[in-house]
């Protein structure tokens, strides 16, 4: 595997949606923005975007609803979702295992960049804030695994060195994955189970190529 020596592993973990909850601070603060106006439970999110499902409901609504997550102090103020702090905490000791947070930033990066990086500051640690991946197309970074809630995930590699575990969040919930497609339900699920499998396989596999490297 490019890049790392000693770890057997490299896990990629998303922000918005599998670290920070980033539905419920939209609802949130559009429910406090806009009082009255009509907005989109989380029980009925359908699709990654939200401002696309606010744009259905009602054309103005989708700048409406941008405005919220565009506006300052949005991402820091974004609750963590449960179980994502003592996991990533647990995560980033496991052995032969290295961890980065990989998340993508608005277009609008004004308040999105510093207050990203402050959220893991103050969530993670420092640590954390060193292996803070801010990236449009996470599909050149090298990994083994990435946890990310978006259903679909493309960019101008065709074959991502991950396997992506989809996981899951309210926009996703109702999509039947192909097999061999994963979830991982929550931070309650066996997250563990998925990466200490992945590097016993990786392992295998390492064994494997020396054996043959070796002509035996
Ligand atoms: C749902 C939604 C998200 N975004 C933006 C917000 C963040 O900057 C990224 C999150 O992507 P990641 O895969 O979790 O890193 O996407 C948006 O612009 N519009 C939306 O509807
Ligand atoms: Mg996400």
């Amino acid at each position: 595997m490019a890049g790392s020596t000693a770890s057997h592993l490299r896990v990629l973990v998303d922000m918005d949606g599998v670290l920070a909850d980033f539905e419920g601070g939209v609802l949130r603060a559009f429910l406090a923005r806009y009082p009255g106006e009509p907005h989109v439970e989380l029980a009925e999110r359908r699709g990654f975007s939200v401002r696309d499902q606010y744009r259905c409901l009602r054309e103005d609504l989708a700048a409406k609803v941008a405005s919220v997550y565009e506006s300052p102090g949005f991402f820091l103020g974004l609750e963590p979702i449960p179980g994502a702090i003592e996991a990533m905490q647990e995560m980033i000791h496991m052995q032969d295992t290295e961890v980065f947070i990989c998340t993508s930033p608005l277009m609008k990066y004004e308040h999105c960049i510093l207050e990203k990086y402050r959220w893991v500051e103050k969530h993670l640690g420092p640590k954390f804030v060193e292996r803070l991946i801010l990236i449009r197309d996470k599909t050149v970074v090298s990994a083994d695994l990435l946890f990310d809630d978006k259903d679909t995930i493309k960019g101008v590699e065709p074959k991502p060195s991950w396997e992506h575990i989809l996981f899951t969040c309210c926009h996703n919930k109702h999509l039947e994955l192909q097999t061999p497609r994963r979830r991982l339900q929550s931070w309650a699920d066996d997250w563990r189970g998925i990466v200490e499998n992945k590097c016993r396989s990786n392992a295998e596999k390492e064994c494997y190529a020396s054996l043959i490297a070796n002509g035996n």
